[in-house]
């Protein structure tokens, strides 16, 4: 599809070993507000008038169940759904179970060519309840999703070509990755967010299959003591303080359990899609960024010892 049908990044599933910690770090360290689902084991993360949007739920090993792509009705979900298809992927629509235990009207399950299990649905059920987060922030969200996730890819030409042109997906410009190496972290848009999805390769196909997730909230100060908070806690920072050169974005990055990492940003800049073109950026920050402190990420570890 060329016109891309997707709106936003709608919700992210992951299963954890250590649901304490996840709630640790999200409710208490970042001032998200917590919900309620229907796993009453399992942690759902509101951050605006959706049901929830990070959904943790209990298992034995931590890796990504789903990723959830927006669409605006039906019909946008059966062309996604076509679209997909066509491209000689499997398809299948989520059970009314499945769509119940999302909050959602409809969705369609698929995977895209990493193997990630990735869901399109439309019509969220909304909780009217305040969202009482820790900080007083809000979350950036609205039109412009839930935020950004990067994906860990052996086969990235693909998996870009399946974002791109069956998906739709935007070119929202590249990184090399060290020296003048051909690999590039592509970064990918459907809205004024610079980018919902980056794809990373990685040098192997290992479960949890996520580097990070970012979030962003309306307030440098909540940024500020979200960072004092993960230290406090004990967090490991897997990044400094920084500001990125491609979306503007002020953000650190904090390792939560199962080995990849929350971005928390605040400051991100708004793609206006009658000017962009898609650029090359040569250093990821303008200031800060340092990852040198990193514990190192489950998705480049390779297969068996992740941790
Ligand atoms: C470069 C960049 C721009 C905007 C972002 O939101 C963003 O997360 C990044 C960093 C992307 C990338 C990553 O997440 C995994 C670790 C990487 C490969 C690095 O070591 C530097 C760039 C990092
Ligand atoms: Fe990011």
């Amino acid at each position: 599809m060329t016109q891309t049908q997707i709106r936003g990044l709608g919700y992210l599933r992951v299963q954890s070993s250590d649901i304490g910690r996840w709630r640790e770090l999200t409710v208490d360290a970042l001032g998200f507000a917590e919900g309620s689902g229907p796993d009453p084991e399992g942690l759902y993360l509101r951050m605006d008038e959706r049901r929830s949007r990070l959904v943790v739920l209990p298992g034995d090993t931590d890796r990504v169940l789903s990723i959830g792509w927006e669409v605006r009705d039906q019909f946008a979900l059966a062309a996604v759904g076509r679209a997909v298809e066509a491209s000689g992927t499997g398809v299948k629509p989520l059970s009314r179970e499945e769509a119940d235990d999302r909050g959602v009207e409809q969705g369609i399950t698929f995977e895209d060519p990493a193997g990630v299990p990735v869901e399109v649905f439309f019509a969220p059920v909304l909780d009217h309840s305040p969202v009482v987060t820790a900080l007083g922030q809000r979350f950036v969200t609205g039109g412009q999703g839930m935020g950004h996730i990067v994906l860990p890819t052996t086969s990235p030409d693909d998996t870009i070509a399946f974002y791109t042109e069956v998906l739709g997906f935007l070119p929202r410009g590249s990184m090399r990755l060290g020296g003048g190496s051909p690999r590039r972290v592509r970064f990918m848009g459907v809205n004024e967010r610079h980018h919902s999805l980056a794809v990373c390769p990685a040098p192997h196909g290992e479960a949890p299959g996520l580097v990070h997730l970012m979030v962003e909230v309306d307030s440098l100060d909540a940024v500020g003591r979200a960072l004092d908070n993960v230290g406090r806690q004990g967090f490991s920072l897997s990044s400094t303080l920084g500001r990125h050169t491609n979306d503007k974005m002020v953000s650190f990055y904090v390792r939560a359990p199962g080995g990849w990492d929350l971005e928390y940003g605040y400051d991100g800049m708004r793609v206006d899609e009658a000017h962009y073109t898609a650029e090359e950026i040569t250093a990821d920050s303008y200031w800060g960024h340092d990852w040198s402190g990193s514990e190192p990420l489950a998705a480049f570890t390779p297969p068996g010892t992740a941790t």
